[in-house]
C-alpha cells in the first residue's frame, strides 16, 4: 500500500523525531537523499563531475535541502549555482555549505555568468517551496521557474513540485512541472492526486525515519497489487453459483442499448457466480453474452441477488425512473452510474440500509453538488469527500486521477493508481460498473469493490491499449488478465 499524509501530520512525526536527533539531523538526510536523486539523473545523461545544476531556492528549509545537497554535488566536481528566489534571503547554514563545498549563492534578479549557462543546464532543482508554500508560485518565483526551465533541462522538485498544494493536490496559480520529484518521509496527497501529481513526475521518496512517527491511519492510500489480489473472490471447492454471488444489471435502454451489454460485460468478468439483467435491452445482451439471466420487466420482479447495478444507459423515462426506485428501495448493496445518477434524492439514498456506491465522473458529480465542473477537476479530494458525506455513500470519482471516499470518519480515501488516458472512450464506464457491482455481489466491502474494481478496470485498460486507442468492450475482455496479472 503506498500511502499519504497531511501536512499536519508530517510536521507532528517530524517534530517527534526531531526532539530525539541532533539539530539538523533531519534536514541532513534529506539532503543525502535528494543528493544522490540528482546524481542518479546526471549520470543517466552523463556523469556528475563538470555536470551545471542550478538550485531555485526560496527562503524556507525546502531551499536548505537543496542547498545542503548541491554542497555535496559541488564536492563531487560539479558546478553548482544557487538562485535565491528572494534577493538576500536562503537557508543560512545551507549556503554557507554550498559555498564551502565551491559553488555559489546569486540573487534571481543578477546578471551573472552563469546566466551564460542557459543552455547548457544539465539538472534544475526547484526548491522554492515545500510543504510550507501556499496559494501558487508568487510572480517572481514563477519567472524565475520559467527563465531556467525554458531550456529543457530535467526538473527535479524538492518534497513537492513548488506552486501545488499540498493537501490537496489543487494547482491554484503558477506551479512547477518536473520530471521527478524526492519526497522526504511520507509521500503528500498533492503527489498522488490531479491536477498537482501530474506535475509531479517520477516519484522518489527518502527515508528519513519518519515511519515509526506516523498515524497508523493516513489520509490517502493507493492499493497495489498485493493489496488488490488479497481482496479478489476466490470460489471455494463447494461454491454454487448463488453462493458465488449474483449482480443485479439494470442498464441500458431502447435508445442506449449498448449500455446493457457493457455493464454485463464488466460483471461476468467480476467474480459474482451469476449476472441478471433487467431492462429492455436483453435481446442485445443475450447475443453477446448468452450466459446471462435476462428478465424484460421491472428490476423489483426479476428475482433475488446480492447487489444491483443501476444507471447506464438508462436514460430517463418512466421506466429509468422505476428501475432507480425499485433498486434503492431493496436491502442489498446498489451501485448508481451515469443516469441513475441523475435520478437520485439524496435522502433516499441516505435512509438505506445497505451501503450505496456513486460511481460518477466530474460532470456527474458537479451536478450532484451543484458545482461547475471545473470545479470539481480542480478539487477533487474535496468534492469526493463532500459528496460521500452528503449522500451517506460511498463514491467513486472517475478521471485523471481516480478516488473514492466513504462517508465513515477516519477512513483513507483511496486513490486508483492504475488507467490511461484511452479509457476517456465512450461505455468504459459501463464497464467499471459492471465489474464493481459484480464485486459487490461476491461479498467485498463498497470501499474495497470499488478499489479493485477501478484498479483492475485500469490495469485492463492499459493491456487493451498499449499505447493505442480502446473500445470499452476491449477493456471487458482485457480483465481476466489483468486479473491474472494481479494474482501472479
Ligand atoms: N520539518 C522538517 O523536519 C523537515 C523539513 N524538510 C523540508 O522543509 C520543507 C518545509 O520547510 P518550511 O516549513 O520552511 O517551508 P517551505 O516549504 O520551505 O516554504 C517556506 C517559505 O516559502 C515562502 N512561500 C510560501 N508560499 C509561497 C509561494 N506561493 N511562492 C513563493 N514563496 C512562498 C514563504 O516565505 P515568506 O516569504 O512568506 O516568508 C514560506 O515561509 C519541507 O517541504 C521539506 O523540504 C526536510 O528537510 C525534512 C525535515
Ligand atoms: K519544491
Amino acid at each position: 500500500m503506498r500511502t499519504a499524509y497531511s501536512v499536519e501530520t508530517v510536521r507532528a512525526a517530524e517534530q517527534a523525531l526531531m526532539a530525539r536527533l541532533p539539530e539538523g539531523a533531519l534536514m541532513q538526510r534529506a539532503a543525502a537523499g535528494l543528493a544522490a536523486a540528482c546524481a542518479d539523473l546526471l549520470r543517466r545523461a552523463g556523469r556528475v563531475y563538470g555536470s551545471r545544476v542550478v538550485l531555485l531556492v526560496g527562503t524556507g528549509d525546502n531551499g536548505g535541502d537543496a542547498l545542503y545537497a548541491g554542497a555535496r554535488l559541488a564536492r563531487r566536481g560539479a558546478g553548482v549555482v544557487a538562485v535565491r528566489a528572494v534577493p538576500g534571503r536562503a537557508h543560512e547554514g545551507g549556503s554557507a555549505a554550498l559555498l564551502a563545498a565551491g559553488g555559489r549563492v546569486v540573487d534571481g534578479g543578477e546578471s551573472t555568468t552563469h546566466q551564460d549557462w542557459a543552455g547548457r543546464i544539465d539538472l534544475v532543482v526547484d526548491a522554492i517551496t515545500g510543504i510550507g508554500g501556499r496559494g501558487g508560485l508568487r510572480p517572481d518565483a514563477a519567472g524565475l521557474v520559467g527563465r531556467y526551465t525554458a531550456h529543457g533541462a530535467p526538473v527535479v522538485a524538492v518534497d513537492l513540485p513548488s506552486g501545488v498544494e499540498a493537501d490537496t493536490g489543487e494547482v491554484p496559480g503558477e506551479a512547477v512541472r518536473a520530471d521527478a520529484t524526492v519526497t522526504f518521509g511520507a509521500y503528500k496527497p498533492a503527489l498522488l492526486v490531479d491536477p498537482a501529481a501530474e506535475r509531479a513526475g517520477a516519484l522518489r521518496l527518502v527515508d528519513i525515519g519518519l515511519g515509526a512517527e506516523l498515524p497508523g491511519v493516513p489520509d490517502l492510500e493507493a492499493l497495489q497489487y498485493a493489496d488488490v489480489a488479497a481482496l479478489l473472490p476466490v470460489p471455494a471447492a463447494e461454491s454454487d453459483k448463488y453462493r458465488r454471488g449474483v449482480v443485479g444489471i439494470a442498464a441500458g435502454s431502447a435508445r442506449y442499448p449498448g449500455a446493457a451489454v457493457l455493464a454485463v460485460s464488466g460483471a461476468l468478468r467480476g467474480g459474482a457466480g451469476a449476472v441478471r439483467y433487467a431492462g429492455p435491452g436483453g435481446a442485445a445482451v443475450i447475443a453477446r453474452h448468452p450466459e446471462t439471466l435476462v428478465h424484460a420487466g421491472r428490476p423489483a420482479r426479476a428475482g433475488r441477488v446480492q447487489a444491483w447495478v443501476v444507471g447506464p444507459g438508462l436514460g430517463d423515462g418512466t421506466d429509468a425512473v422505476a428501475a432507480v426506485s425499485d433498486i434503492l428501495a431493496t436491502d442489498v448493496p446498489v451501485l448508481v452510474d451515469a443516469d441513475g445518477l441523475r435520478l437520485l434524492d439524496a435522502e433516499v439514498v441516505r435512509a438505506r440500509t445497505a451501503p450505496t456506491v456513486l460511481t460518477p465522473h466530474a460532470g456527474e458529480a458537479a451536478a450532484l453538488l451543484g458545482a461547475r465542473r471545473e470545479e470539481v477537476e480542480a478539487g477533487r479530494l474535496a468534492a469526493v469527500r463532500e459528496l460521500a458525506a452528503r449522500f451517506g455513500a460511498t463514491v467513486l470519482l472517475k478521471g485523471s486521477t481516480t478516488l473514492i471516499a466513504t462517508d465513515t470518519p477516519h477512513t483513507p480515501v483511496r486513490v486508483n493508481p492504475t488507467g490511461t488516458g484511452w479509457l476517456a472512450t465512450a461505455g468504459s464506464g459501463d464497464v467499471l460498473s459492471g465489474l464493481t457491482g459484480s464485486l459487490l455481489a461476491a461479498g467485498l466491502a463498497p470501499l474495497d469493490a470499488a478499489s479493485a474494481g477501478a484498479y483492475l478496470h485500469g490495469l485492463a485498460a492499459r493491456r487493451a491499449a498499449d499505447g493505442s486507442p480502446l473500445a470499452a468492450l476491449d477493456v471487458a475482455d482485457a480483465i481476466p488478465a489483468a486479473w491474472r496479472d494481479v494474482r501472479a
